[in-house]
């Protein structure tokens, strides 16, 4: 059983990403600009865009973080998104999601420049990414592709089976995976929480992507013996004993399933952190189309 160190492989890419930033610079370019909106003060969403932002440091690109308060408007937000879409030292920006209910999420990601748009969210880019064609792919289900590619884990002909259909996991996890090429060229199955039977076809699966924020969900049972397991879940779950006050739950039964995975993601560790480190890679992507348009 291997475990795939997003952790160490994340910090490869952000090196790599770095050592570009580095030749921009000794070039006298202008280097990558990420700006992230972060709208109320959920702690989770706040960890992850701070994140984002110390990553913007590291490997040496300008960040702007825009914060606004819970009760902004839709109105207001679409607004502050002109402004990034129309501000040219900008190369990419994000809009942390979930958003809070007064405003419409879809609106909000129609209203990015799809050439700014570094989570890959826009309808232009979606649909280019299901018709193959270069775009800016979701850093999540990104990252999981390069966690597949670099420590060479087989694809083809394989049964993959995506737990949870959301836009910034499932649903593209399961075009992805689809796709002819490496990762790609799998047989697919998107199940979600009216699949019934579930275990029947998680049990046949070669590959489990799992993205339900339900901590544990899937069990050792559930699984065959040398699947690989692709576990997205990172919920805050309640802890007196340690310091922070909550721990960090997958939603894998890691200690079980762990005996039967040929491969598999910790939590926290695994997919994570790659997410950040192919955000910036999507916003080096921005800059480099920018600087050649
Ligand atoms: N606009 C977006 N919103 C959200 C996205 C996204 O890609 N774009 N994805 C998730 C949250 N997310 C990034 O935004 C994200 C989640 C988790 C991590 C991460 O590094 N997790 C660490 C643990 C961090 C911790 O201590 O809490 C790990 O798993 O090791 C990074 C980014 C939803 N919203
Ligand atoms: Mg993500």
């Amino acid at each position: 059983m291997t475990i795939l160190d997003g952790k160490k492989i994340s910090n490869d890419i952000k090196a790599e990403i770095k050592a570009e930033v580095d030749k921009m610079k000794a070039n006298g370019e202008k280097v990558p600009h990420l700006a992230a909106i972060i709208v109320g003060n959920d702690g989770a969403s706040l960890t992850y865009v701070n994140n984002k932002v110390r990553s913007c440091k590291e490997v040496g690109f300008d960040s702007t973080l825009v914060t606004m308060r819970s009760t902004t408007s839709e109105l207001e937000l679409l607004d502050k998104i002109e402004e990034l879409n129309n501000d040219d030292t900008i190369d990419g920006f994000i809009v942390q999601l979930p958003l809070p209910e007064q405003i419409q999420t879809q609106k909000v990601l129609m209203a990015v420049n799809p050439d700014k748009d570094v989570d890959g969210f826009h309808p232009t880019n979606f649909g280019r990414m299901s018709l193959d064609m270069s775009t800016f792919i979701p850093a999540t289900p990104f990252g999981i592709l390069e966690l597949l590619e670099r420590y060479n884990i087989p694809t083809k002909g394989k049964h993959t089976v995506v737990i949870g259909r959301s836009y910034i996991v499932g649903r593209p996890m399961s075009i992805l995976m689809g796709r002819s090429g490496f990762p790609g060229n799998s047989t697919v199955t998107l199940t979600h929480e009216y699949t019934k039977n579930i275990t029947q076809i998680t049990s046949q699966a070669d590959i489990i992507i799992i993205a339900v924020g339900i901590p544990g969900f899937l069990k050792a049972e559930m699984i065959k013996d040398d699947a690989v397991v692709i576990d997205v879940g990172t919920t805050r779950v309640a802890d007196d004993t340690n310091p922070r006050g909550y721990v960090l739950k997958g939603d894998v039964d890691f200690e079980n399933a762990s005996k039967k995975a040929s491969f598999i993601t910790p939590v926290p560790g695994g997919v994570g952190p790659m997410t950040i480190a192919m955000l910036l890679k999507n916003t080096l992507l921005a800059r480099e189309q920018r600087r050649n348009n």
